[in-house]
């Protein structure tokens, strides 16, 4: 069983996915393998614990890592956790976008913002934490591990552990892996079994001795002024991204490359240092800014334009200047965070695009500090009070005539003689070759990996042929961007390391022998990796003069050429033509002004370290250039509005999901309810044109028809309204007319009742007038009572006595009112006949009570009936006759019969 390469007694607390419960540290006593043994006691005395926290920049990726258990390889019968959590959708490369800090609009720190003289870095500006204290200098030259001067390309294999039997013998002591005989040839394998020979085979999980074995070497000759480059290689899963980023245990070579890239200035005080990094993937063919906003990222790919001598320009790149570890991490987490990774067959978080990390070290010696020369042409305070070495206002924009104009050229200025150096240092972590996927969007990112990983092996394999054969046969550099890319550091100019990174299982053997070939052919390729440094100054301008004339020559070239080519490209080439055209024109504005500024310090001074400001016009441009310009601004916009409807519009069409629901099914839900939409939408579209328009039309006409004969029946209904209203409002009169003439006709009749007995009193008093004078004449006829034998006879006064009985033996007389009507009917001579006898005796009319509301409107009241009988009638007697009160007692009139008539008397008040 293959054992992790631990050293004894070391701290390292880390465990393998494969170990879960066991100490590294006794895993590895208890280990039978030679080479385990080996390399355990080559790297002990370098073990402690590794406390910096470095863990921000691999947090994100090593989290899920140090968690999950070791993935399968392909061909392993079983995915990864049954794979019911199989096609995951990728991690959208904007998804930093989401988190503000993630992704600030433009960074402070972007080189194209800072004073590149503000922002150096020495021995004394770096922190102490920043420092790597691990690495045992003694060590390192007592193991003589220092590969980085040779010129070759040191390969190293590290084997991943696995929990499973391995199929790989690593033979520390040689330096050497060869197939388990029991798999090879006569195997099931087929392989052979020959013996693998590299610079270092690695095991087991510490990533510490991994970076002190094949990286720190390249480090330092970076820092020495050498291109570096570090790649890891190797099939899907087998660790590269753990070998180069690591986790949070285990920081891989970036971090600690960091780390030691401060520790190296600390250590280094005659020198002074500019650092600029810059973070980009090649994702599907295509390169994106890592530390660009996402929007500006994916809207301005970045493109690779050859520089003169063999050099590439990459542009828009940004860079951005770090002047401590922590600015560092910054930056890698940003770019971390845009990198495309997604759950494969095989791994949690597969990297689906080669990334790749540049760090652009630029150094000079530092000043005496102390000349007076140097005082006065170093006006500005310095950066952490340290002293500025004095300029002479010359910037070194390129390198032996090859140095790349544009992002990745020199900032810093070459002064008082003392040279410049430049170098940069590549960490490239690679996408992992893989067998088709079950999802087809990692099939259709494989194949793109599978391509330029197949392209980078032919490149090795031509580069190795020619070193070996002294040939010089074409290398297709450009048949894929990694290679494009890579092309200046493989063609030699560069210290390269590779990692090449296996799986140790048997269903993992004929993916582990192609990486161990690529291994083998790319040991062969020579190098001759030359230090960049701008030494004499005066010569500079010389150079500055020829760069100018091979830029004019080739931007003319391009200018000729545009009528003819523009004709070809789209539109989106054309924009890139005039991006490249921009930067041509401004490098050759930039070195003339430089020439002429090397006359006058100031001006230069000024004008190099302001930060150019977008809206800047360059009127030294042609009117060609200035259309071009114009047009790729148009393009710009036009392209961002559109970018803006679409997701506006997805906004607006996306599905309402639970904010726990995974990633990948809402932007399943989003793909659905977007094709939906769409289709819709086409729907929608036909409809209207087929049916709608038509069905619209027939519409209208009915309207126009049929509203004119609504129109009048409306007007007539509101004529019959009105003649209604009229009708009840005439009605409404009439009626009140009607009750007026009723009343009226009860007043005339009580009027006319009235007169009557008016008539009848004056009658009546006549008659007793008459009958008393009688009596008083002696003729009054009183009779006593009769008997047979005794006839009547007349006594005085008894006329009025024999009235009074005749008026008491009368039957009584009451008038009744029940109704006009029924009283007076209109046949009735009322006049004649005023009263009339009611033998039921009924209630006289007087004795009902008159409802008010019924004389509402009448002036009559009984008060008046009262006053006129008041002043008609005597004031009244005792009277034999019937008399009936008002309902209001003594204060009522009194109402006398009198024979056939009636009289109302008033009551006696009081
Ligand atoms: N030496 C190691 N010790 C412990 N765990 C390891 C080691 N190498 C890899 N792993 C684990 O294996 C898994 C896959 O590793 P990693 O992501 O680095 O593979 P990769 O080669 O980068 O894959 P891909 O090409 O798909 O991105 C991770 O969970 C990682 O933590």
């Amino acid at each position: 069983m293959l054992v992790p390469n631990t050293p004894s007694g070391s701290k390292t607390v880390r465990q393998a996915p494969f170990t879960p419960k066991r100490p590294l540290s006794s895993m590895s006593t208890s280990s039978t393998s030679s080479t385990s043994k080996t390399a355990t006691s080559l790297l002990s005395s370098t073990h402690k614990k590794y406390k910096a926290s470095l863990s921000v920049e691999a947090r994100g990726r090593g989290f899920s890592k140090s968690k999950s258990p070791l993935p399968t390889v392909p061909g392993t019968p079983t995915k990864k956790d049954g794979s019911t959590s199989r096609p995951r959708t990728p991690v959208s490369p904007m998804k930093g976008s989401e988190s503000p800090h993630l992704m600030p609009a433009a960074s402070e720190m972007d080189v194209s913002n800072v004073d590149p003289e503000q922002v150096l870095v020495d021995f004394q500006t770096v922190e102490p934490g920043d420092i790597s204290g691990e690495i045992d200098e003694a060590w390192l030259k007592a193991n003589g591990l220092d590969h980085g001067k040779q010129d070759k390309v040191m390969v190293s294999v590290r084997i991943r552990p696995t929990e499973s039997t391995s199929a790989w013998i690593p033979t520390s002591s040689t330096n050497s892996i060869k197939l388990d005989p029991a798999h090879a040839k006569n195997g099931s394998s087929g392989a052979s079994a020959a013996a693998f020979n590299f610079d270092a085979i690695l095991t087991g999980t510490p990533n510490k001795p991994i970076y002190t074995t094949v990286a720190r070497s390249h480090v330092h000759a970076a820092m020495e002024g050498y291109n570096s480059v570090i790649f890891a290689y190797g099939q899907t899963a087998s660790g590269k991204t753990f070998t180069l980023s690591g986790d949070e245990d285990e920081p891989g070579i970036i971090p600690r490359a960091m780390r030691d890239v401060f520790a190296f200035i600390r250590r280094t005080p005659t020198r002074e240092y500019l650092l600029r990094c810059s973070y980009l993937e090649i994702y599907n063919e295509a390169i994106h800014d890592l530390l660009a906003p996402p929007s500006m990222a994916a809207a301005n790919p970045v493109q690779i334009q050859g520089g003169g001598g063999g050099d590439i320009i990459l542009t828009p790149l940004r860079e951005e200047v770090v002047t401590s570890l922590k600015g560092v991490k910054e930056v890698l987490k940003r770019g971390e965070g845009n990198r495309r990774t997604a759950c494969t067959d095989w791994n949690d978080r597969s990297s689906r695009s080669h990334s790749v990390f540049r760090m652009v070290i630029e150094s000079r010696e530092r000043g005496s500090g102390g000349s007076e020369e140097e005082e006065d042409e170093s006006p500005s305070t310095p950066l952490n009070g340290r002293h500025t070495p004095g300029l002479n206002g010359r910037a070194t924009p390129g390198l032996n005539g090859r140095q790349t104009p544009g992002p990745g050229g020199p900032r810093l200025q070459a002064r008082g003689g003392r040279s410049v150096q430049t170098s940069v240092l590549s960490l490239i972590d690679l996408a992992g070759s893989e067998k088709a996927t079950s999802d087809k969007e990692r099939t259709r990112e494989g194949k793109y990996i599978n391509t330029s990983l197949l392209t980078l092996g032919s490149v090795i394999g031509t580069l190795a042929d020619n070193a070996a054969k002294h040939k010089a046969d074409h290398v297709p550099y450009r048949n894929s961007k990694l290679t494009r890319m890579l092309q200046p550091s493989l063609s030699g100019n560069a210290r390269i390391s590779v990692i090449c990174t296996i799986n140790p299982d048997t269903n993992a053997i004929a993916e582990t022998m192609s990486t161990l070939q690529f291994a083998k052919r790319i040991k062969s390729v020579q190098l001759n990796a030359q230090k960049k440094e701008i030494v004499d100054t005066d010569a500079l301008i010389e150079r500055y003069r020829k760069e100018i004339e091979d830029l004019k020559a080739r931007l003319a070239e391009r200018e000729a050429d545009v009528p003819v080519r523009s004709r070809r490209l789209s539109a989106r080439e054309q924009v890139d033509e005039s991006r490249a055209m921009k930067d041509l024109n401004t490098r050759i504005h930039q070195l003339t002004k430089l020439i002429l500024t090397s006359q006058t310090v100031d001006e230069v001074k000024g004008d190099d370290s302001r930060p150019a400001s977008p809206v800047k016009i360059d009127f030294d441009m042609s009117p060609y250039q200035l259309q071009q310009e114009l047009l790729a601004a148009r393009l710009q916009l036009e392209t961002q509005a559109t970018q803006i409807l679409s997701l506006e519009a997805s906004l607006v069409a996306r599905p309402a999901l639970p904010p726990t629901a995974p990633e990948n099914e809402k932007d399943k839900l989003i793909a659905e309810q977007s094709k939906t939409i769409r289709e819709l939408e086409i729907v929608v579209k036909g409809y209207e044109e087929n049916l709608g328009e038509p069905l619209r039309a027939v519409r209208e006409d009915v309207e126009k028809e049929w509203m004119d004969k609504v129109d009048e029946e409306v007007k007539k209904r509101e004529e019959k309204e009105r003649w209604a209203e009229e009708l009840v409002k005439q009605l409404d009169k009439e009626k009140r007319v009607c009750f007026l003439l009723l009343h009226v006709d009860d007043l005339y009749i009580h009027l006319l009742h009235l007169q009557a007995r008016v008539k009848l009193e004056e009658e009546r008093r006549a008659l007793a007038s008459f009958v008393s004078k009688f009596d008083s004449l002696g003729l009054g006829l009183g009779f006593a009572p009769s008997s047979k034998l005794k006839p009547p006879m007349p006594i005085p006064g008894g006329a009025a006595a024999a009235f009074a009985e005749r008026q008491h033996n009368r039957p009584s007389i009451t008038p009744t009112f029940t109704s006009t009507s029924n009283i007076f009917p209109k046949s009735t001579n009322m006049e004649s006949s005023p009263v009339r006898l009611d033998l039921k005796s009924q209630p006289s009319l007087l004795e009902q009570v008159m409802p008010e509301e019924e004389w509402g409107d009448v002036d009559v009241s009984f008060s008046s009936d009262i006053e006129v009988e008041n002043q008609l009638l005597p004031p009244p007697t005792p009277s034999t006759g019937k008399t009936f009160g008002f309902r209001k007692g003594s204060e009522s009139p009194v109402r006398e019969i009198l024979g056939d008539k009636e009289n109302i008397i008033p009551a006696v008040r009081g």
